[in-house]
């Protein structure tokens, strides 16, 4: 860890991790894959397919706080009804991992500081696409995942009328649920109420 950052609260100890779940369950992260079953993963971070091109995360792991979880089952649900699902590429984050992009990026439009923090370290963050459920494909978006130019950018134009549609579903319907879209990353959603919950630094094994 560097120490040029003046650094926020960050929780590293899985012991003080489980006694904020014993205070508060809303706490606890959940492993999405058992939390929705169907729900079709694809992490980046844990594959060398990524910005820093090697593997981050020791596990193709996605963990949300629970109420965050469960907002993103009622967005399942609903895509359900327009023959699409959710195709998670991240959600929480360690803190570590967010300090590593940092060194690469630098750029506060594509990469959060180490002296905020992600709301991906809180557990509120989730990277989302829509994958079509009767072909098990995904659906075109106006780039791929962690594309970091204008073209991903939530309001840009020119796009093709069917990616145009893909993209206002997936926003419209992830609203709908709580989570506010960040404009700078068409796949980027923050639970609405993640300042509630503190910045953690605990690999997935640990939890
Ligand atoms: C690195 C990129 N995928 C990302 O996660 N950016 C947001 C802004 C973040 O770091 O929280
Ligand atoms: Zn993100």
């Amino acid at each position: 860890m560097s120490s040029r950052y003046a650094l926020p609260a960050v929780v590293r100890e899985v012991g003080e991790y489980r006694r904020q779940v014993q205070q508060n369950p809303a706490n606890e992260l959940l492993n999405l894959a058992v939390f929705l079953p169907g729900l079709q993963l694809d992490i980046r971070y844990a594959t060398a397919n990524n910005l820093l091109r090697e593997p981050l995360y020791a596990a193709a792991a996605a963990y949300l706080r629970r109420p965050a979880a469960e907002a993103l089952r009622e967005v399942q649900a609903a895509l359900a009804a327009h023959d699409a699902g959710l195709l998670v590429f991240d959600a929480y984050r360690p803190y570590s991992v967010t300090v590593r992009f940092w060194e690469q990026i630098q750029d506060e439009t594509y990469a959060a500081p180490p002296w905020r923090g992600s709301r991906h370290n809180r557990g509120c963050s989730v990277d989302v696409a829509l994958q079509d459920l009767r072909t098990g494909l995904p659906l075109p978006m106006p780039t791929a995942f962690d594309v970091l130019t204008p073209a991903a950018h939530s309001t840009y134009e020119p796009v093709p009328a069917a990616v145009r549609r893909n993209r206002t579903l997936l926003l419209r319907t992830m609203a709908q649920f709580g989570f506010v879209n960040y404009p700078g990353e068409w796949w980027h959603f923050d639970f609405a109420a993640w300042a509630d919950f503190a910045l953690l630094d605990l690999p997935f094994e640990q939890l």
